[in-house]
């Protein structure tokens, strides 16, 4: 069964398309994340793909239903932010009602609240929560009725590393269990431990990342003619890149000292050589920065 399945789906908001005709389909269980720099549409595509926002064209199926289809959300899950808990009531009276509308037994509030390390807070009023807690919470909510698609939006914002951390290792397990986790992150360095399902939102437009495909061991060296070592790295096949912080030289899988016999044979001197691993945060920049800020 298709986990989802979006097809020619297109948003705009007056005259700007936040989406412009994109086309997913995810057929196996894991961990996807939505990666954007702030405003380019991460939150409406949530919204979309969740039938909160009504696309303006396209079609959209969650674990094989459509996604106007009621029925889909004893299945998929939205976690969204704090903004939507009640101060005055109580973790408990946030998970109980759940419960209630999905009818699972009355022990399900307190094995969820422990699954995700609440039940200490779990009769306390949302007010005296602190901003990991309410995550917590809201992960709980999300959980309850054993989603098979979750959707999160930004799970790691503003939290502390403990709780990123934990959060982290839930969402590891889930995917473990086959759940299929959909989330949002503005920073890459989030998300790049969790998975190698990297999608980029710019202009409207989806661009499906392999990080692996990215990593890449480089030297950067400070040369005395780096215009001419550029040329003879270039002749032996080199990846080289010239920058105003030095030549940048991916090796290949050959050694290092080829590279600095080479140099040295040709009265090269190196002022200064250092090992940098360059992985997709590299192509982050320049893909988003390249092609200019979102307006
Ligand atoms: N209801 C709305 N009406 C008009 N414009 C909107 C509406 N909702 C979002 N936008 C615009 O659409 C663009 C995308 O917003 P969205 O919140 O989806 O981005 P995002 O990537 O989730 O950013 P952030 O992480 O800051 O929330 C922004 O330019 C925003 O101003």
């Amino acid at each position: 069964m298709t986990i989802l399945s979006i097809k020619n789906l297109s948003k705009s908001y007056k005259n700007k398309h936040v989406l412009d005709n994109i086309s997913l389909t995810i057929d196996s269980p894991g961990i996807w994340a939505l990666v954007g720099p702030s405003g380019v549409g991460k939150t409406t595509f949530l919204n979309v793909l969740t039938n909160m926002v009504r696309a303006d064209l396209g079609d959209i199926e969650l674990v094989g239903k459509s996604n106007r289809d009621q029925s889909v959300f004893r299945e998929v899950a939205y976690l969204q932010d704090p903004s939507i808990l009640f101060d005055y009531l109580s973790g408990y009276d946030h998970l109980n009602y759940l419960r209630g509308v999905y009818n699972l037994r009355k022990t399900r509030v307190k094995e969820v609240a422990q699954y995700v390390g609440m039940e200490k807070y779990l009769k306390k009023p949302i007010k005296t929560y602190s901003f990991g807690m309410k995550q917590r919470l809201l992960l709980a909510m999300a959980l309850i009725h054993k989603p098979k698609l979750l959707f999160l939006d930004e799970p790691f914002h503003d939290l502390h590393s403990a709780d990123t951390i934990h959060i982290r290792t839930i969402l590891l397990e889930l995917k473990e269990l086959g759940t299929t986790v959909f989330m949002t992150s503005h920073a890459l360095s989030d998300v790049d431990q969790l998975t190698q399902n990297i999608l980029f939102l710019h202009l409207g437009k989806l661009t499906e990342v392999s990080i692996r495909d990215h990593e890449a061991v480089y030297y950067r060296f400070l040369l005395s003619d780096p215009k001419k070592a550029k040329e003879l790295l270039d002749q032996e096949d080199y990846y080289v890149e010239e920058t105003e912080s030095g030549l940048f030289v991916q090796l290949q899988f050959r050694p290092l000292q080829k590279v600095i016999q080479l140099l040295l044979s040709h009265d090269i001197r190196i002022i200064e050589m250092h090992k940098e691993i360059s992985g997709a945060q590299r192509l982050y920049d320049e893909y988003f920065e390249v092609k200019g800020p979102v307006t």
